[in-house]
């Protein structure tokens, strides 16, 4: 389906079927795409996802899924994206797609620290890469409809509009140009940063992703 959206629009595309969980996997796509089209200029590491469960029920299994993807994932394809791109001298601009972390995410806190990782790791790249030429910025959405409110319960999903003063979710392409913003030239003077689209929840908003626990009931 992306594949042929892209195409529509006379985009060339190169897809592989991979998980970014595995760097041999990582490390042979992104050859691959270096060798299709000569050089990425661009990486947005939008993959990640999890699941809704109070903390004290996190099995090992389940952290380490959620830490894989989210955090370790993430890792792999930024660090061999670099590596290419400091092997052959090019310049190159890396987005990770993160999340509002900024109140903590009770209901997914598994993601919430792998997360808050990405953003620590990004700022600290952002200046070792500095010299490369290679910047390295965030996007954290807030809740945006995608397919992936589909994998809440309908109580933690109809939690998602009163997650922002604006009282609605986003959608994708808030997210979308946000990260062409900080990919292409528009944003050659920004590293290390983090834009949040979120419509406000860093300030306020009460999201539930496994529904709103009695307790946090006001009326
Ligand atoms: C004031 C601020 C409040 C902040 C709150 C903010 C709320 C914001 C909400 C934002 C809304 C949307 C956010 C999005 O991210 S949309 C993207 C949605 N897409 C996804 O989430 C995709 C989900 N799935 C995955 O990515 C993978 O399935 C996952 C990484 C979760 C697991 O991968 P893997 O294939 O390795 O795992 P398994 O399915 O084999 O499961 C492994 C173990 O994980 C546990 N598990 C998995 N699913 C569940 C579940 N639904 N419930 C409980 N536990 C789960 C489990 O231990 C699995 O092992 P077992 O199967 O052996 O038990
Ligand atoms: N929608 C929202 O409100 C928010 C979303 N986000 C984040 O934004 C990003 C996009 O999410 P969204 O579009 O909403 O949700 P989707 O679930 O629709 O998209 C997640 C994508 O990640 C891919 N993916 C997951 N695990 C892996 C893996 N191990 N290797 C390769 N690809 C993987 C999925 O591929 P496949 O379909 O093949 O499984 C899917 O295409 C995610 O990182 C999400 O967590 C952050 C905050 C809020």
């Amino acid at each position: 389906m992306a594949r042929e959206f892209l195409e529509s629009f006379g985009g060339r595309v190169f897809a592989l079927p991979m998980t970014i969980r595995e760097p041999d996997q990582v490390e042979d796509f992104v050859a691959k795409t270096n060798q299709e089209f000569g050089a990425i200029d661009v990486l947005v590491n939008n993959a990640g996802g999890q699941f809704p469960q109070a903390a004290l029920d996190f099995s090992p299994k389940g952290w380490n899924a959620v830490i894989d993807t989210n955090l370790n994932g993430t890792w792999w394809m930024m660090q061999s994206a670099a590596r290419h791109w400091v092997a052959n001298k090019q310049s190159g601009s890396i987005v990770n797609i993160v999340a509002d972390i900024w109140r903590g995410m009770p209901g997914i806190a598994h993601t919430c620290a792998a997360r808050a990782g990405v953003i620590y790791l990004s700022k600290s790249v952002a200046v070792e890469w500095a010299p490369h030429d290679i910047r390295v910025n965030c996007v954290a959405p807030g809740c945006c409809e995608s397919n992936g409110f589909g994998n809440y319960p309908p109580e933690g999903s109809a939690t998602f509009q009163d997650s922002n003063p604006m009282r609605h979710a986003g959608d994708e392409w808030d997210v979308a140009e946000g990260v062409v913003y900080m990919a292409a030239n528009s944003g050659k003077f920004v590293t290390g940063e983090v834009l949040n689209i979120d419509g406000g929840q860093q300030l306020w908003g009460d999201p539930w992703p496994t529904g709103r626990p009695d307790y946090f009931r006001i009326s």
